[in-house]
């Protein structure tokens, strides 16, 4: 399955908050949907989900028209939706029956789910008598009890503690081993980098990077290497290249054990290595630089 999103323009109340987003994701796939608060993921999400309606663009899934109520669609909203005064069983046990299964079906995966998550001993509890991160993986069962196609996921991970967050990992994992197609949104990095293999970055309601994220780390990190001199500091090792390679190379970040150089001109790292050599420096570390996402992420909309 491909799911496309093409152009996309909202306005509220004469505000364009969308600019014409467009990016797709396949199943088998995550695709990390990130940005700056109020750059425009949730109102993107909540068009998909028909639950607002753009001013011009489509969705399209494997070329037709995307139309949600005829897909099996997990969707963890970023405002939690479930009943506080209610049983977790029992709001499950509704909630399934209302995304089209039987009773039946709707408590055996309500129970898998919890008992997945590990919170099955609170299904009979009301859900505001649970932790929050409790609350979280009840939610979480729920977005995944009619086992969909279409996983749309904004901050999974929030609230949950280190061993939480390690259980949903693999749920995650799985889901995409299985051929889901899964939408991630989230502010921590981290787990972008873990999950997603595209990643599409919106700022002020306009895509302004998308794909593959492997390629986009190579792009960012072209010409880049860290290296470090035995018995020298990031200090007197930037004074010797500041001195003697100036040509070769420009330092553009200095850590405390290393430094980050870029290439100039033509030059290669070989050229680069071989005036290392020559001006006999014991090299200690010398390696491509890949950036972080955050990195990517910073220098893309951090001042924008
Ligand atoms: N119902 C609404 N009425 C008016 N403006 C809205 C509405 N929903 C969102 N907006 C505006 O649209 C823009 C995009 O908001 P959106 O919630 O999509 O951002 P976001 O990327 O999800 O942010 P965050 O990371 O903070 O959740 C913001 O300027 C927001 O104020």
């Amino acid at each position: 399955m491909r799911l496309e999103v093409k152009e996309l323009y909202k306005t509220f109340a004469e505000t364009e908050v969308l600019h014409g987003i467009s990016f797709s994701v396949e199943s088998g796939k995550a695709l990390g949907f990130l940005g700056r608060n109020g750059a425009g993921k949730t109102t993107t999400i909540r068009i998909l989900m028909n639950l607002f309606k753009a001013n011009s663009g489509g969705i399209f899934i494997d070329g037709k028209e995307f139309v949600a109520s005829e897909h099996q669609i997990g969707y963890l909203p970023e405002e939690r939706g479930l009943y506080p005064k209610k049983k977790v069983m029992e709001q499950l046990v509704y909630l399934g029956q209302l995304r089209g299964l039987s009773s039946k079906e709707a408590k055996d995966s309500a129970l898998f789910w919890l008992k997945r998550l590990g919170v099955e001993h609170y299904s009979n509890k009301k859900l505001d008598t649970l932790s929050k991160g409790n609350q979280q993986k009840v939610q979480l069962a729920e977005t995944f009890i009619c086992n969909p196609d279409i996983v749309i996921l904004d901050e999974p991970f929030s609230g949950l503690d280190p061993v939480n967050a390690q259980i949903l990992k693999d749920v995650i994992r799985e889901l995409i081993k299985e051929n889901k197609l899964v939408i991630f949104s989230s502010h921590q990095m981290g787990y972008i980098e873990e999950f997603c293999e595209d990643i599409a970055l919106i700022n002020n309601g306009e895509i302004v990077l998308k794909g593959n994220l492997k390629d986009i780390k190579r792009d960012y990190g072209m010409n880049r290497l860290i290296i470090s001199v035995v018995n020298l500091s990031s200090s007197e090792l930037e004074d010797v290249l500041t001195r003697e390679m100036d040509r070769t190379v420009k330092v553009v970040d200095k850590k405390q054990n290393h430094l980050i150089i870029e290439l100039q001109g033509n030059k290669t790292k070989n050229d680069l290595l071989k005036e290392l050599v020559e001006l006999n420096l014991d090299i200690e570390k010398f390696s491509i630089y890949e950036p972080t996402l955050e990195d990517i992420f910073v220098k893309k909309v951090g001042d924008k």
